[in-house]
């Protein structure tokens, strides 16, 4: 990797600069070649949107179309800098590097990775962009906050290129242990890449800890736990830098979901579902953006088996399944889809009857909106990825059980079962134990469900998403203080 060269400041520019691998707005484009943009209003948006309107706030991003440049706006009080990417850019540096090698490699590598310097060559060149773009938008002293795993290099990058600035990074997905991380042919540029940053954020414990040691391992850089932060957070030395690191696991904003779930709207939209469902007597609920991380495969081999054994009956029990299509140009998401649909096709043709499948799947993306009236209508939350970074739908099905009704079947490996510790816990590489879970799900005397979901509302609700963000400031700030 060749080094950037330092620019100076631009005269005017944003504070507090958000970097991400998408801006908060798509641009849609219709069948006739229009163009307009439209709202992506992710969790993301919603817990930096107050600080970005306070502080100048700028976001730099992708538009979500390949050749699309447009030239800076504000939205909503918000500067937005496009990053443009031709279609052979998103084929390689975001289908190609991202999704074909970081995003497996990280997920407990449940899909072979695949490593390609061609791939590779993209990514580099692809960080730099985002980096020259933030850089070109960030004001003297600016604070920078660069998101996820499409971003590794960017906080490196940008540190040579503007050494004014405090630079924050946030992985959203797991970061993996040390003996599948060496894996990686460009393992040590990436560690020095996120070491670029003033703070390295994962969402557990564990992750922060494997950075650490592979800091150490690949780099040489020695660390210190942190007992200000008793014990929470991590310094980690770069020649005569020190790089906090640590755990923050994100939130949902707990308090806007708990309310939307109360509108008699959604509560009427909820009633209406289950009517339109056959009035199941249990309705188990699966919402996932289709990917193979997500154990959408293992919960319907669960649901199958406990309709052969006869231990739930088909008349009583319903799955409403929403599969959002995901990175669809990758091979191993067609895989997945084609398995997927095969499944239940499968299990409706050997239990549903005329007019009433047993499961019910939407393959498209649902609004949010509608989203909280299926939460509300849902008796039993199915969430079983092999391996997920946190899993915000989780929390979302617990915000918006404002009755203390409804009961979550969680999986171990998702970073959500870390705070959800009261959930119906399973491993999924274990069948015999989602089907156990699921069982339980539905079987628990109503007390005890209860208890259960009292004391994951208490959770959820207690630590949102407004709460993680602050955390992270904190400590970024405690960092540019020394
Ligand atoms: O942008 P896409 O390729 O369409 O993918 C959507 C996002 O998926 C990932 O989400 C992760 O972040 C969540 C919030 O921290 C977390 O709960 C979840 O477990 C992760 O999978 C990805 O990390 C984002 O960059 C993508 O935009
Ligand atoms: C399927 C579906 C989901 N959403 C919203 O998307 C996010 C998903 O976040 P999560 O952490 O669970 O997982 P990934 O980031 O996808 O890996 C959550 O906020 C859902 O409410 C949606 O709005 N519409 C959909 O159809």
């Amino acid at each position: 990797m060749t080094r950037a060269t330092e620019q100076t400041p631009p005269d005017a520019g944003a504070d507090f600069v958000v970097v991400a691998n998408r801006l908060p707005v798509d641009l849609v484009r219709d069948k006739d070649g229009r163009e307009h943009w439209k709202a992506s209003p992710g969790g993301l948006v919603t817990a930096l949107e107050s600080i970005l309107k306070a502080n100048h706030g700028a976001w730099v991003g992708w538009p979500g179309v390949a050749d699309a440049a447009p030239e800076p706006f504000d939205a909503d009080g918000i500067r937005l800098h496009s990053v443009t990417l031709s279609a052979e850019d998103v084929g390689l540096y975001y289908e190609g590097f991202s999704n074909g090698t970081v995003w497996p490699l990280f997920h407990d590598v449940v899909v072979p990775p695949e490593y390609h310097r061609e791939w590779w060559n993209a990514y580099v060149a692809i960080n730099r962009r985002f980096a020259e773009a933030t850089a070109a938008a960030a004001a003297t002293d600016a604070t920078v906050w660069v998101q996820d795993y499409q971003l590794l290099l960017v906080p490196r990058l940008l540190r040579e290129m503007r050494p004014d600035l405090t630079i924050g990074f946030f992985l959203h997905i797991p970061f993996p242990p040390v003996e599948l991380f060496m894996q990686l042919p460009w393992r040590s540029e990436i560690v020095e890449g996120m070491l670029g940053a003033d703070l390295v954020g994962f969402h557990l414990p564990g992750g922060a800890d494997n950075f650490r040691i592979l800091a150490h391992r690949l780099g040489g850089h020695p660390s210190v736990r942190l007992r200000s932060t008793r014990g929470r957070a991590s310094e980690i030395r770069v020649d005569d830098r020190r790089v906090r690191v640590g755990a923050f696991p994100i939130s949902i904003d707990s308090a806007s979901i708990d309310a939307a779930a109360r509108d008699r709207g959604t509560r009427a939209r909820a009633e209406r579902l289950r009517t339109e469902l056959g009035s199941p007597e249990i309705l188990l609920l699966g919402v996932d953006r289709l990917d193979y991380t997500k154990g959408i495969d293992v919960r319907l081999r669960a649901l199958e088996e406990l309709f052969e054994e006869g231990r739930l009956e088909t008349a009583d029990v319903t799955l409403l399944q929403l599969a959002t299509p995901s990175r669809e140009r990758v091979e191993q998401y067609q895989i997945m889809r084609s398995r997927i649909e095969e499944s239940v096709g499968r299990i409706n043709g050997s239990f549903g009857e005329i007019g009433h499948p047993v499961v019910t799947y939407i393959h498209r993306p649902v609004p949010k909106s509608e989203l909280t009236a299926f939460y509300v209508a849902a008796d039993v939350m199915l969430v079983t990825p092999v391996r997920d970074g946190m899993n915000l739908v989780a929390k979302e099905y617990v915000a918006s059980c404002t009755d203390g009704e409804g009961s979550l079947v969680l999986s171990e490996f998702a970073g959500a079962a870390a705070e959800l510790r009261q959930a119906y816990l399973c491993n999924p590489h274990d069948l015999e134990g989602v089907k156990d879970a699921i069982m339980a799900a539905v079987t628990e005397a109503e007390d005890d469900r209860r208890r259960r979901m009292r004391a994951l509302r208490r959770q959820v609700l207690g630590n949102d998403v407004h709460a993680w963000a602050r955390r992270f400031f904190e400590t970024l700030d405690a960092t540019s203080d020394e």
